[in-house]
């Protein structure tokens, strides 16, 4: 045997993320499969935005569709395929009763009346960084319907708060594609191996260290600012934290989770709750954050605790990553 062949033999088989989540599921004595199913649903619809993502320079689905989506915002052509992979792939895998996407103004019925689920979407995180092969993601909040099952799932099935997620996660399509995620037993971890088209477990258990070097904002709105948070990022300044801002928040958030640091996206002159969105940026991630011993906050109020209006696409300011530095963030706006 060579020592290449022994090396190969000697190392454990991968866990995919097929077997983790069986695995997970064998863990609760009532789970009935669906979520997983769910999640299977999700990561399937990843790999096939994580194709069109690898060869979007060569396609032609990169570029502007001169349109302008619910937020106001020009949708590229990878925003709306994205959204059309994963509204099929959770319409076909039959969980979800329905969708809400950052894309799509109105809640998607998928007409899987008897899905217990809703799905909470950022199809295609980081718009503006497609065109010029930058990191990008995708974010997912799931809940439980409260809407009687048989019916068209209803706004309040997507209102039920941050706390009421019994999943969130993440794909990011970067250098490798990871698929990031929690039911509420900590953060798990899965790099996508491309020749084989598995996710296989590469960080089981995820924690963000309690401080960090990291601070990550948009300065270029430094003048449009809250006093409390030029006075922060002056504190970070003076201590020499570093400055990282991929303008990508899955990508921004990813690093941060693990190096610790702190993502910022504050309120500004010109949009005083902020950019992201609570339901599908906010939430999920803070859920995340939280499972892996960090904080995420809007300035006072802790993001999981922020009761949502009857706004959908409702936006909130955005502080989260390493515990003591969110802390201090808090600390600040106090004074
Ligand atoms: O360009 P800005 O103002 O820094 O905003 C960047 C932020 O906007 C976003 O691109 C918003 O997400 P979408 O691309 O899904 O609209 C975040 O990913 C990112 O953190
Ligand atoms: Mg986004
Ligand atoms: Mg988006």
């Amino acid at each position: 045997m060579t020592p290449t062949t022994e090396n190969a033999l000697a190392t454990p088989v991968g866990i995919t993320l097929e077997r983790y989540i069986k695995r997970k599921q064998s863990e609760f004595a009532y789970a009935t499969g669906e979520l997983s199913q769910l999640l299977r649903d999700l990561a399937l619809a990843g790999k096939i935005v994580n194709r069109e993502v690898n060869r979007a320079g060569l396609s032609r689905i990169t570029g502007a569709m001169g349109e302008k989506n619910v937020q106001g915002e020009h949708q590229q052509r990878l925003d709306v395929e994205a959204n059309i992979r994963f509204v099929r792939a959770l319409t076909n895998g039959g969980e979800a009763c329905a969708v809400l996407s950052e894309e799509d103004e109105h809640i998607i019925q998928t007409g899987n009346v008897f899905g217990k689920y809703v799905v909470a979407i950022d199809p295609l995180d980081g718009s503006s960084n497609i065109d010029v092969n930058v990191s990008i993601g995708t974010i997912f909040s799931i809940y439980r319907r409260v809407s009687r099952v048989g019916g068209p799932a209803r706004q309040e099935d997507f209102l039920q708060g941050g706390r009421a997620q019994v999943a969130a996660g993440y794909i990011l399509y970067g250098s490798s594609t990871m698929l990031v995620y929690t039911t509420g037993h900590g953060v798990a971890g899965f790099t996508y191996e491309n020749s084989l088209g598995e996710f296989f477990l590469s960080h089981p258990d995820i924690k963000i260290p309690r401080q960090g070097p990291v601070f990550s904002c948009n300065e270029g709105n430094w003048f449009d600012y809250p006093e409390f948070v030029r006075t922060f990022l002056m504190t970070c300044k003076e201590r020499r934290l570093t400055a990282r801002y991929v303008g990508s928040l899955v990508a921004d958030y990813h690093r941060n989770l693990f190096t610790g640091g702190i993502y910022l996206y504050p309120p500004t002159t010109d949009k005083p709750t902020g950019k992201l969105r609570l339901l599908y940026e906010g939430y999920p991630l803070a859920f995340i954050i939280e499972q892996a011993g960090g904080m995420a906050v809007t300035g006072a109020d802790v993001v999981l605790d922020v009761q949502p209006t009857t706004d959908l696409h409702q936006r909130a300011p955005l502080f989260v990553g390493s515990a003591e530095l969110v802390v201090e963030l808090q600390a600040v706006a106090a004074q």
